[in-house]
Protein backbone atom coordinates (compact mmCIF):
# COMPACT_ATOMS: atom_id res chain seq x y z
CA UNK A 1 0.00 0.00 0.00
CA UNK A 2 2.89 2.10 1.35
CA UNK A 3 4.45 1.86 -2.88
CA UNK A 4 0.78 2.80 -4.65
CA UNK A 5 0.53 5.63 -2.20
CA UNK A 6 4.23 7.10 -2.87
CA UNK A 7 3.88 6.75 -6.33
CA UNK A 8 0.64 8.87 -6.52
CA UNK A 9 2.21 11.54 -4.34
CA UNK A 10 2.63 13.54 -7.35
CA UNK A 11 -0.92 13.03 -8.12
CA UNK A 12 -1.82 14.30 -4.51
CA UNK A 13 -0.26 17.54 -4.94
CA UNK A 14 -2.71 17.71 -8.42
CA UNK A 15 -5.82 16.72 -6.13
CA UNK A 16 -4.60 19.62 -3.18
CA UNK A 17 -4.67 22.07 -5.81
CA UNK A 18 -8.12 21.36 -7.05
CA UNK A 19 -9.00 20.95 -3.61
CA UNK A 20 -7.80 24.58 -3.52
CA UNK A 21 -10.05 25.64 -6.19
CA UNK A 22 -13.03 23.89 -5.02
CA UNK A 23 -12.95 25.13 -1.98
CA UNK A 24 -12.41 28.99 -3.46
CA UNK A 25 -15.66 27.78 -5.51
CA UNK A 26 -17.80 26.35 -2.60
CA UNK A 27 -16.99 29.01 0.33
CA UNK A 28 -18.40 31.77 -2.26
CA UNK A 29 -21.08 30.17 -4.08
CA UNK A 30 -22.40 27.30 -1.84
CA UNK A 31 -22.80 25.45 -5.45
CA UNK A 32 -21.88 21.73 -4.90
CA UNK A 33 -21.20 20.12 -8.00
CA UNK A 34 -22.96 16.88 -9.16
CA UNK A 35 -21.03 15.14 -6.06
CA UNK A 36 -18.77 13.77 -8.90
CA UNK A 37 -15.58 14.33 -7.20
CA UNK A 38 -14.53 16.40 -3.80
CA UNK A 39 -12.93 16.52 -1.21
CA UNK A 40 -14.90 16.24 2.07
CA UNK A 41 -18.88 17.03 2.09
CA UNK A 42 -19.96 17.02 5.75
CA UNK A 43 -22.79 18.54 7.80
CA UNK A 44 -21.61 21.71 8.36
CA UNK A 45 -23.57 22.89 5.90
CA UNK A 46 -25.83 21.93 7.92
CA UNK A 47 -24.23 23.70 11.58
CA UNK A 48 -23.54 19.53 12.40
CA UNK A 49 -20.63 18.65 13.64
CA UNK A 50 -19.91 15.53 11.75
CA UNK A 51 -16.29 17.06 10.44
CA UNK A 52 -15.78 16.85 13.87
CA UNK A 53 -13.49 13.62 13.62
CA UNK A 54 -13.82 11.17 15.94
CA UNK A 55 -11.27 10.61 18.78
CA UNK A 56 -7.98 9.48 16.90
CA UNK A 57 -9.88 9.29 13.98
CA UNK A 58 -7.90 10.24 10.51
CA UNK A 59 -10.34 12.11 8.55
CA UNK A 60 -9.86 13.73 5.07
CA UNK A 61 -9.49 17.48 4.96
CA UNK A 62 -12.72 18.95 5.39
CA UNK A 63 -14.20 21.69 3.46
CA UNK A 64 -17.31 23.56 4.73
CA UNK A 65 -19.93 24.79 2.22
CA UNK A 66 -21.11 27.83 2.17
CA UNK A 67 -25.20 29.03 1.68
CA UNK A 68 -25.25 29.49 -1.58
CA UNK A 69 -25.76 33.05 -3.86
CA UNK A 70 -25.00 34.92 -0.99
CA UNK A 71 -26.11 33.36 2.03
CA UNK A 72 -23.47 33.32 4.60
CA UNK A 73 -21.83 30.88 7.17
CA UNK A 74 -22.43 31.09 10.49
CA UNK A 75 -19.05 30.55 12.02
CA UNK A 76 -20.01 27.27 12.03
CA UNK A 77 -20.78 25.92 9.15
CA UNK A 78 -24.56 26.37 9.14
CA UNK A 79 -26.37 27.34 6.66
CA UNK A 80 -28.27 30.96 7.11
CA UNK A 81 -30.03 32.84 4.63
CA UNK A 82 -28.68 35.90 2.37
CA UNK A 83 -28.32 39.14 4.59
CA UNK A 84 -29.09 42.26 3.40
CA UNK A 85 -25.55 42.99 2.91
CA UNK A 86 -25.35 39.28 1.23
CA UNK A 87 -28.06 40.11 -1.22
CA UNK A 88 -26.02 43.61 -1.86
CA UNK A 89 -23.05 41.65 -2.72
CA UNK A 90 -25.60 38.91 -4.89
CA UNK A 91 -27.20 42.11 -6.77
CA UNK A 92 -23.80 43.34 -7.81
CA UNK A 93 -22.65 40.00 -9.33
CA UNK A 94 -26.02 39.50 -11.35
CA UNK A 95 -25.93 42.52 -13.45
CA UNK A 96 -28.14 41.38 -15.96
CA UNK A 97 -30.62 40.79 -13.19
CA UNK A 98 -30.34 44.39 -11.78
CA UNK A 99 -30.63 45.07 -15.32
CA UNK A 100 -33.96 43.65 -15.86
CA UNK A 101 -35.49 44.82 -12.22
CA UNK A 102 -33.94 48.27 -13.18
CA UNK A 103 -35.96 48.19 -16.55
CA UNK A 104 -39.26 46.95 -14.84
CA UNK A 105 -38.60 50.18 -12.35
CA UNK A 106 -37.96 52.77 -15.09
CA UNK A 107 -41.00 51.61 -17.23
CA UNK A 108 -42.95 52.29 -13.94
CA UNK A 109 -44.58 49.12 -13.97
CA UNK A 110 -45.40 46.82 -11.28
CA UNK A 111 -42.40 45.83 -9.20
CA UNK A 112 -43.63 42.24 -9.14
CA UNK A 113 -41.83 40.86 -12.11
CA UNK A 114 -44.88 38.40 -12.20
CA UNK A 115 -47.36 40.88 -12.60
CA UNK A 116 -45.24 42.51 -15.59
CA UNK A 117 -44.47 38.96 -17.27
CA UNK A 118 -47.90 37.19 -16.39
CA UNK A 119 -49.82 39.68 -18.67
CA UNK A 120 -51.67 38.00 -21.50
CA UNK A 121 -50.03 34.45 -21.01
CA UNK A 122 -53.63 33.44 -21.22
CA UNK A 123 -52.42 29.96 -20.94
CA UNK A 124 -50.70 30.09 -17.91
CA UNK A 125 -51.33 28.04 -15.24
CA UNK A 126 -53.10 25.18 -17.45
CA UNK A 127 -52.04 21.79 -17.16
CA UNK A 128 -50.44 20.35 -20.02
CA UNK A 129 -50.74 16.66 -21.62
CA UNK A 130 -48.37 15.02 -18.96
CA UNK A 131 -50.18 16.52 -16.30
CA UNK A 132 -47.86 19.43 -15.91
CA UNK A 133 -48.69 22.70 -15.40
CA UNK A 134 -47.94 25.47 -18.29
CA UNK A 135 -45.05 27.75 -17.43
CA UNK A 136 -47.45 30.28 -15.05
CA UNK A 137 -47.21 34.22 -14.36
CA UNK A 138 -44.82 32.81 -11.37
CA UNK A 139 -43.23 30.16 -13.17
CA UNK A 140 -42.34 33.07 -15.89
CA UNK A 141 -41.28 35.66 -12.60
CA UNK A 142 -39.13 32.54 -12.01
CA UNK A 143 -37.01 32.60 -15.08
CA UNK A 144 -36.95 36.15 -14.68
CA UNK A 145 -35.31 35.67 -11.30
CA UNK A 146 -32.95 32.83 -13.43
CA UNK A 147 -32.04 35.91 -16.00
CA UNK A 148 -29.01 34.39 -17.39
CA UNK A 149 -25.52 36.13 -16.81
CA UNK A 150 -22.40 34.74 -18.10
CA UNK A 151 -21.10 33.67 -14.48
CA UNK A 152 -24.37 31.66 -13.34
CA UNK A 153 -24.36 30.08 -17.05
CA UNK A 154 -21.40 28.51 -16.32
CA UNK A 155 -21.84 27.16 -12.61
CA UNK A 156 -23.53 29.31 -11.03
CA UNK A 157 -21.77 32.29 -8.87
CA UNK A 158 -18.52 30.75 -10.41
CA UNK A 159 -15.71 32.19 -7.93
CA UNK A 160 -13.10 32.98 -10.66
CA UNK A 161 -16.08 35.32 -12.62
CA UNK A 162 -16.40 37.56 -9.62
CA UNK A 163 -12.93 37.38 -8.69
CA UNK A 164 -10.77 39.67 -10.45
CA UNK A 165 -7.37 38.21 -8.83
CA UNK A 166 -8.52 34.75 -9.54
CA UNK A 167 -9.72 35.28 -13.14
CA UNK A 168 -6.72 37.83 -14.02
CA UNK A 169 -4.20 34.67 -13.28
CA UNK A 170 -6.73 32.69 -15.76
CA UNK A 171 -5.97 35.15 -18.92
CA UNK A 172 -2.73 35.47 -17.60
CA UNK A 173 -2.20 31.62 -18.45
CA UNK A 174 -0.40 31.58 -22.29
CA UNK A 175 -2.63 30.22 -23.98
CA UNK A 176 -5.64 31.84 -21.42
CA UNK A 177 -7.58 29.40 -19.50
CA UNK A 178 -11.40 29.72 -20.02
CA UNK A 179 -13.29 29.58 -16.73
CA UNK A 180 -15.20 26.39 -17.74
CA UNK A 181 -11.62 24.49 -17.28
CA UNK A 182 -11.66 25.19 -13.87
CA UNK A 183 -15.15 23.78 -13.31
CA UNK A 184 -15.05 20.29 -11.67
CA UNK A 185 -16.56 17.50 -14.62
CA UNK A 186 -20.04 17.38 -14.51
CA UNK A 187 -20.32 20.55 -11.68
CA UNK A 188 -23.21 22.36 -11.03
CA UNK A 189 -24.51 24.22 -14.33
CA UNK A 190 -27.90 26.47 -14.38
CA UNK A 191 -30.42 24.15 -15.01
CA UNK A 192 -32.53 24.78 -18.31
CA UNK A 193 -34.82 27.75 -18.13
CA UNK A 194 -37.55 26.17 -19.84
CA UNK A 195 -37.29 23.20 -17.19
CA UNK A 196 -41.12 22.86 -16.17
CA UNK A 197 -41.97 24.27 -12.40
CA UNK A 198 -43.94 22.15 -10.70
CA UNK A 199 -43.92 18.65 -9.38
CA UNK A 200 -43.44 16.04 -11.71
CA UNK A 201 -42.74 12.05 -12.20
CA UNK A 202 -39.71 11.24 -13.52
CA UNK A 203 -36.42 9.73 -13.39
CA UNK A 204 -33.20 9.36 -11.49
CA UNK A 205 -31.70 12.30 -13.67
CA UNK A 206 -34.63 14.66 -13.83
CA UNK A 207 -34.73 14.04 -10.01
CA UNK A 208 -31.07 15.38 -9.75
CA UNK A 209 -32.30 18.21 -11.94
CA UNK A 210 -35.00 19.34 -9.47
CA UNK A 211 -32.49 19.35 -6.81
CA UNK A 212 -30.13 21.22 -8.45
CA UNK A 213 -33.18 23.77 -9.47
CA UNK A 214 -34.30 23.86 -5.44
CA UNK A 215 -30.94 24.71 -4.60
CA UNK A 216 -30.82 27.51 -6.69
CA UNK A 217 -34.31 28.69 -6.11
CA UNK A 218 -33.55 29.56 -1.98
CA UNK A 219 -32.24 32.74 -3.57
CA UNK A 220 -36.12 33.56 -4.80
CA UNK A 221 -37.86 35.83 -3.40
CA UNK A 222 -40.61 33.31 -0.70
CA UNK A 223 -43.75 35.30 -2.23
CA UNK A 224 -42.54 33.86 -5.65
CA UNK A 225 -41.48 30.21 -3.58
CA UNK A 226 -45.04 30.40 -1.95
CA UNK A 227 -46.54 30.09 -5.53
CA UNK A 228 -45.11 27.28 -6.74
CA UNK A 229 -43.48 23.77 -6.27
CA UNK A 230 -40.88 21.66 -7.94
CA UNK A 231 -39.82 18.60 -7.76
CA UNK A 232 -40.19 14.86 -9.12
CA UNK A 233 -41.03 11.76 -7.69
CA UNK A 234 -39.99 8.53 -9.06
CA UNK A 235 -41.96 6.21 -7.04
CA UNK A 236 -45.46 5.01 -8.73
CA UNK A 237 -47.07 5.25 -5.35
CA UNK A 238 -46.24 8.60 -5.15
CA UNK A 239 -48.63 10.20 -7.64
CA UNK A 240 -48.91 14.07 -8.45
CA UNK A 241 -51.54 15.57 -9.81
CA UNK A 242 -51.41 18.93 -11.86
CA UNK A 243 -48.18 19.84 -10.69
CA UNK A 244 -48.72 19.40 -7.34
CA UNK A 245 -47.38 17.43 -4.45
CA UNK A 246 -49.54 19.17 -1.62
CA UNK A 247 -50.35 17.70 2.15
CA UNK A 248 -53.71 16.83 2.83
CA UNK A 249 -54.67 16.84 -1.35
CA UNK A 250 -52.09 14.42 -2.09
CA UNK A 251 -51.07 12.54 0.77
CA UNK A 252 -51.49 12.56 4.04
CA UNK A 253 -48.67 13.36 7.34
CA UNK A 254 -49.95 10.18 9.38
CA UNK A 255 -47.68 10.63 12.20
CA UNK A 256 -43.95 12.35 13.54
CA UNK A 257 -40.78 9.12 13.03
CA UNK A 258 -37.96 11.12 13.65
CA UNK A 259 -35.89 13.87 14.23
CA UNK A 260 -32.53 15.69 12.80
CA UNK A 261 -30.98 18.71 13.92
CA UNK A 262 -32.73 20.67 11.65
CA UNK A 263 -35.94 18.64 10.05
CA UNK A 264 -38.14 16.60 11.25
CA UNK A 265 -39.17 13.29 9.36
CA UNK A 266 -42.84 12.21 8.73
CA UNK A 267 -44.72 8.99 8.20
CA UNK A 268 -46.85 9.70 5.41
CA UNK A 269 -49.75 8.44 3.32
CA UNK A 270 -50.18 8.83 -0.73
CA UNK A 271 -53.79 9.65 -1.08
CA UNK A 272 -54.26 7.72 -4.34
CA UNK A 273 -51.91 4.70 -3.88
CA UNK A 274 -52.46 4.49 -0.10
CA UNK A 275 -48.40 3.53 0.16
CA UNK A 276 -46.70 4.45 3.13
CA UNK A 277 -43.29 7.19 2.74
CA UNK A 278 -40.85 9.08 4.95
CA UNK A 279 -40.56 11.89 4.40
CA UNK A 280 -38.01 14.46 5.63
CA UNK A 281 -38.92 18.15 5.94
CA UNK A 282 -35.87 20.71 5.35
CA UNK A 283 -36.10 24.30 5.39
CA UNK A 284 -34.85 25.03 1.78
CA UNK A 285 -31.91 27.52 3.99
CA UNK A 286 -31.18 24.04 4.92
CA UNK A 287 -31.10 21.90 2.07
CA UNK A 288 -28.00 19.60 0.96
CA UNK A 289 -27.66 19.13 -2.58
CA UNK A 290 -24.87 16.62 -2.36
CA UNK A 291 -27.67 15.00 -0.23
CA UNK A 292 -29.93 14.10 -2.79
CA UNK A 293 -27.04 13.82 -5.51
CA UNK A 294 -25.25 11.19 -3.88
CA UNK A 295 -28.45 9.13 -2.20
CA UNK A 296 -30.81 9.58 -5.52
CA UNK A 297 -29.65 6.41 -7.85
CA UNK A 298 -28.72 4.00 -4.53
CA UNK A 299 -30.73 0.78 -4.67
CA UNK A 300 -29.91 -1.50 -2.25
CA UNK A 301 -31.43 -3.86 0.22
CA UNK A 302 -29.39 -2.31 3.10
CA UNK A 303 -29.33 1.49 2.08
CA UNK A 304 -32.83 3.92 2.59
CA UNK A 305 -34.38 4.32 -0.84
CA UNK A 306 -34.76 8.07 -2.29
CA UNK A 307 -38.21 8.63 -4.42
CA UNK A 308 -38.90 12.07 -4.73
CA UNK A 309 -37.53 15.39 -3.65
CA UNK A 310 -40.23 18.32 -3.18
CA UNK A 311 -39.45 22.20 -2.67
CA UNK A 312 -43.09 23.30 -1.27
CA UNK A 313 -43.06 27.28 -0.23
CA UNK A 314 -39.61 27.70 1.57
CA UNK A 315 -39.59 23.82 3.00
CA UNK A 316 -37.85 20.80 1.07
CA UNK A 317 -39.40 17.46 1.53
CA UNK A 318 -37.61 14.16 0.68
CA UNK A 319 -39.38 11.46 0.22
CA UNK A 320 -38.24 8.21 0.75
CA UNK A 321 -39.25 4.57 1.50
CA UNK A 322 -40.64 3.81 4.96
CA UNK A 323 -38.27 1.75 6.79
CA UNK A 324 -40.73 0.45 9.67
CA UNK A 325 -39.20 -0.41 12.75
CA UNK A 326 -36.70 0.95 15.08
CA UNK A 327 -33.21 2.57 14.96
CA UNK A 328 -30.62 0.29 15.96
CA UNK A 329 -29.98 3.24 18.77
CA UNK A 330 -33.44 2.25 20.21
CA UNK A 331 -33.21 -1.00 20.05
CA UNK A 332 -30.34 -1.84 21.59
CA UNK A 333 -31.77 -0.20 24.80
CA UNK A 334 -34.30 -1.91 25.15
CA UNK A 335 -32.54 -5.92 23.91
CA UNK A 336 -29.38 -7.41 25.14
CA UNK A 337 -27.81 -9.18 21.38
CA UNK A 338 -25.33 -11.76 21.51
CA UNK A 339 -22.15 -11.47 20.12
CA UNK A 340 -23.44 -13.84 17.40
CA UNK A 341 -26.49 -11.51 16.93
CA UNK A 342 -24.54 -8.81 16.48
CA UNK A 343 -22.25 -9.61 14.12
CA UNK A 344 -24.93 -11.06 11.48
CA UNK A 345 -26.72 -7.61 11.98
CA UNK A 346 -23.24 -6.09 10.98
CA UNK A 347 -23.11 -8.65 7.81
CA UNK A 348 -26.04 -6.88 5.98
CA UNK A 349 -24.78 -3.72 6.85
CA UNK A 350 -21.01 -3.83 5.61
CA UNK A 351 -22.84 -5.39 2.53
CA UNK A 352 -24.72 -2.09 1.98
CA UNK A 353 -21.49 -0.14 2.87
CA UNK A 354 -19.73 -2.40 0.66
CA UNK A 355 -22.17 -1.67 -2.67
CA UNK A 356 -21.71 2.37 -1.66
CA UNK A 357 -18.56 2.04 -2.18
CA UNK A 358 -18.31 0.39 -4.88
CA UNK A 359 -20.15 3.32 -6.17
CA UNK A 360 -17.65 5.77 -4.87
CA UNK A 361 -19.75 7.08 -2.30
CA UNK A 362 -18.18 7.08 1.56
CA UNK A 363 -21.55 7.68 3.50
CA UNK A 364 -19.40 9.51 6.39
CA UNK A 365 -21.79 9.25 9.35
CA UNK A 366 -22.46 5.49 9.97
CA UNK A 367 -23.98 5.38 13.46
CA UNK A 368 -26.81 3.46 15.17
CA UNK A 369 -29.15 6.56 15.12
CA UNK A 370 -28.67 6.80 11.18
CA UNK A 371 -29.43 2.61 10.98
CA UNK A 372 -33.65 1.57 11.27
CA UNK A 373 -33.45 -2.19 11.99
CA UNK A 374 -36.06 -3.54 9.43
CA UNK A 375 -38.11 -6.24 10.84
CA UNK A 376 -37.36 -9.54 8.86
CA UNK A 377 -38.99 -12.82 9.03
CA UNK A 378 -36.86 -14.67 11.22
CA UNK A 379 -36.74 -12.89 14.48
CA UNK A 380 -33.56 -10.73 13.51
CA UNK A 381 -33.81 -7.25 11.47
CA UNK A 382 -32.32 -6.49 8.14
CA UNK A 383 -30.40 -2.85 8.95
CA UNK A 384 -30.99 -0.15 6.65
CA UNK A 385 -29.00 2.90 6.68
CA UNK A 386 -30.04 6.33 6.22
CA UNK A 387 -28.93 9.86 6.14
CA UNK A 388 -26.73 10.58 3.37
CA UNK A 389 -26.15 14.31 4.50
CA UNK A 390 -22.45 13.52 5.54
CA UNK A 391 -21.78 11.32 2.32
CA UNK A 392 -19.30 12.22 0.43
CA UNK A 393 -17.78 11.05 -3.39
CA UNK A 394 -14.64 9.57 -3.11
CA UNK A 395 -11.89 10.86 -5.21
CA UNK A 396 -9.37 8.86 -7.39
CA UNK A 397 -6.46 10.50 -6.07
CA UNK A 398 -5.26 9.01 -3.11
CA UNK A 399 -4.32 11.28 -0.33
CA UNK A 400 -1.21 11.21 1.75
CA UNK A 401 -1.52 9.01 4.70
CA UNK A 402 -5.43 9.68 4.65
CA UNK A 403 -8.15 6.42 3.69
CA UNK A 404 -11.12 7.84 2.28
CA UNK A 405 -12.48 5.09 3.63
CA UNK A 406 -11.59 4.96 6.99
CA UNK A 407 -14.74 7.02 8.07
CA UNK A 408 -17.59 4.07 6.91
CA UNK A 409 -14.93 0.76 8.59
CA UNK A 410 -14.87 3.09 11.52
CA UNK A 411 -18.26 3.71 12.04
CA UNK A 412 -19.20 0.08 11.09
CA UNK A 413 -16.74 -0.80 13.94
CA UNK A 414 -18.12 1.51 16.21
CA UNK A 415 -21.63 0.29 15.23
CA UNK A 416 -20.59 -3.13 16.32
CA UNK A 417 -19.33 -1.73 19.79
CA UNK A 418 -22.25 -0.17 20.26
CA UNK A 419 -24.08 -2.78 19.52
CA UNK A 420 -22.56 -5.23 21.72
CA UNK A 421 -22.16 -2.83 24.75
CA UNK A 422 -26.40 -2.60 24.41
CA UNK A 423 -27.97 -0.86 26.71
CA UNK A 424 -25.53 -0.58 29.93
CA UNK A 425 -23.46 0.98 27.67
CA UNK A 426 -20.57 1.14 29.74
CA UNK A 427 -17.96 3.23 28.85
CA UNK A 428 -14.74 0.83 28.05
CA UNK A 429 -17.01 -2.35 27.36
CA UNK A 430 -15.35 -4.50 24.41
CA UNK A 431 -15.22 -7.68 23.25
CA UNK A 432 -12.89 -10.50 24.50
CA UNK A 433 -9.66 -9.73 22.52
CA UNK A 434 -9.11 -13.04 20.59
CA UNK A 435 -12.70 -12.37 18.79
CA UNK A 436 -11.55 -8.43 18.62
CA UNK A 437 -8.23 -9.88 16.42
CA UNK A 438 -10.79 -12.11 14.25
CA UNK A 439 -13.14 -8.99 13.65
CA UNK A 440 -11.01 -6.51 12.98
CA UNK A 441 -9.16 -8.98 10.29
CA UNK A 442 -12.50 -9.81 8.32
CA UNK A 443 -14.15 -6.29 8.68
CA UNK A 444 -10.66 -4.53 7.50
CA UNK A 445 -10.67 -7.33 4.37
CA UNK A 446 -14.85 -6.44 3.69
CA UNK A 447 -15.03 -3.07 3.84
CA UNK A 448 -11.54 -1.55 3.13
CA UNK A 449 -11.80 -2.91 -0.63
CA UNK A 450 -13.79 -0.83 -2.36
CA UNK A 451 -13.48 -3.09 -5.92
CA UNK A 452 -15.37 -5.65 -3.26
CA UNK A 453 -19.11 -6.42 -4.39
CA UNK A 454 -21.29 -6.88 -1.88
CA UNK A 455 -22.20 -10.51 -3.25
CA UNK A 456 -17.79 -11.02 -2.32
CA UNK A 457 -18.47 -10.03 0.83
CA UNK A 458 -21.15 -12.11 1.75
CA UNK A 459 -19.29 -15.02 0.36
CA UNK A 460 -16.33 -14.60 2.43
CA UNK A 461 -18.24 -13.65 5.55
CA UNK A 462 -16.76 -15.82 8.54
CA UNK A 463 -20.27 -17.26 9.28
CA UNK A 464 -18.60 -19.70 11.51
CA UNK A 465 -17.54 -16.87 13.80
CA UNK A 466 -21.22 -15.74 13.83
CA UNK A 467 -22.47 -19.16 14.98
CA UNK A 468 -19.52 -19.76 17.36
CA UNK A 469 -20.23 -16.57 19.18
CA UNK A 470 -24.01 -16.78 19.61
CA UNK A 471 -24.04 -18.28 22.88
CA UNK A 472 -21.94 -15.26 24.05
CA UNK A 473 -23.01 -13.03 25.78
CA UNK A 474 -22.12 -9.22 24.59
CA UNK A 475 -22.43 -7.12 27.63
CA UNK A 476 -22.58 -7.72 31.70
CA UNK A 477 -26.16 -7.60 33.07
CA UNK A 478 -27.00 -6.16 36.41
CA UNK A 479 -26.83 -9.23 38.27
CA UNK A 480 -22.74 -9.28 36.95
CA UNK A 481 -21.21 -11.68 34.53
CA UNK A 482 -18.12 -12.19 34.65
CA UNK A 483 -16.43 -9.59 33.54
CA UNK A 484 -13.18 -11.06 32.57
CA UNK A 485 -15.19 -13.68 30.42
CA UNK A 486 -16.59 -11.52 28.07
CA UNK A 487 -13.79 -8.68 28.05
CA UNK A 488 -15.84 -5.91 29.54
CA UNK A 489 -14.02 -3.05 31.29
CA UNK A 490 -15.65 -0.15 32.86
CA UNK A 491 -13.09 2.79 33.52
CA UNK A 492 -13.29 4.91 36.30
CA UNK A 493 -16.20 7.53 36.71
CA UNK A 494 -14.09 10.49 36.40
CA UNK A 495 -13.09 9.16 33.19
CA UNK A 496 -16.14 8.53 31.11
CA UNK A 497 -16.18 8.14 27.39
CA UNK A 498 -19.62 7.24 26.49
CA UNK A 499 -20.30 5.63 22.94
CA UNK A 500 -16.89 5.87 22.18
CA UNK A 501 -15.05 3.10 20.29
CA UNK A 502 -11.99 1.94 22.65
CA UNK A 503 -9.40 3.46 19.76
CA UNK A 504 -6.48 2.20 21.02
CA UNK A 505 -7.81 -1.62 20.85
CA UNK A 506 -9.31 -1.66 17.30
CA UNK A 507 -6.76 1.07 15.98
CA UNK A 508 -8.78 0.87 12.76
CA UNK A 509 -6.42 3.90 11.14
CA UNK A 510 -3.50 1.47 11.78
CA UNK A 511 -5.16 -1.25 9.15
CA UNK A 512 -4.17 0.99 5.99
CA UNK A 513 -0.75 0.97 7.12
N1 LIG B 1 -37.00 6.10 5.54
C1 LIG B 1 -37.23 6.16 6.85
N2 LIG B 1 -38.09 5.30 7.42
C2 LIG B 1 -38.31 5.36 8.76
N3 LIG B 1 -37.74 6.24 9.58
C3 LIG B 1 -36.88 7.13 9.07
C4 LIG B 1 -36.58 7.13 7.68
N4 LIG B 1 -35.70 8.11 7.44
C5 LIG B 1 -35.45 8.68 8.63
N5 LIG B 1 -36.15 8.10 9.62
C6 LIG B 1 -36.12 8.45 11.03
O1 LIG B 1 -35.84 9.83 11.16
C7 LIG B 1 -34.63 10.02 11.92
C8 LIG B 1 -33.88 11.22 11.37
O2 LIG B 1 -33.64 11.03 9.99
P1 LIG B 1 -32.27 11.46 9.33
O3 LIG B 1 -31.17 10.77 10.05
O4 LIG B 1 -32.36 11.26 7.87
O5 LIG B 1 -32.28 12.99 9.67
P2 LIG B 1 -31.01 13.82 10.09
O6 LIG B 1 -30.01 13.71 9.02
O7 LIG B 1 -30.60 13.44 11.46
O8 LIG B 1 -31.60 15.24 10.05
P3 LIG B 1 -30.68 16.52 9.91
O9 LIG B 1 -30.01 16.32 8.62
O10 LIG B 1 -31.60 17.67 9.96
O11 LIG B 1 -29.76 16.39 11.06
C9 LIG B 1 -33.89 8.69 11.79
O12 LIG B 1 -33.03 8.48 12.87
C10 LIG B 1 -35.02 7.71 11.76
O13 LIG B 1 -35.48 7.47 13.07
Amino acid sequence: MDGALSDLLPACRLWDHNLEVFSAKDNESGSHGSGKEFSSANKGSRGQDCQTPRSGQTSPPTQVPKSSGGGGDDGDGSRRPPSGADKKKLDCDRPSENKTKKKTAEEGESDSAEAELGSGDEAAGQPTENGMQAPNMVGAALEEEFEPSPELDQGRNFQGARNPPFQSFLEDQNPPLPLESWLPEGGVVRPDRSAAVGVMQGDCGQLNEAARRIDHERDLDPAILAEVQDGVLMDEGLIAENGHYIENDQFLKLEQIGKGAFSKVFLIEDNQSKKHYAVKCVPLERFFLYEVLLWSDLEHNNIGHLRGVVRTGSEVLLISKYIPGQTLEQMVTHRVLSQGEALKMVRPLSCGVCYLHAKDVVHNDIKLDNIIGEPCRNSLVNPVLVDFGCAMRRVHVDMEGVNQLTPDVDGVMHALISILQGPKRTPRARIPPSTDERLKQFIKGVLEDPERSAAKTLENWPHHLEEELDSVPAVMDDEGLDEASIGVQTLPDENPRPCEPPRAEWDICGFFD
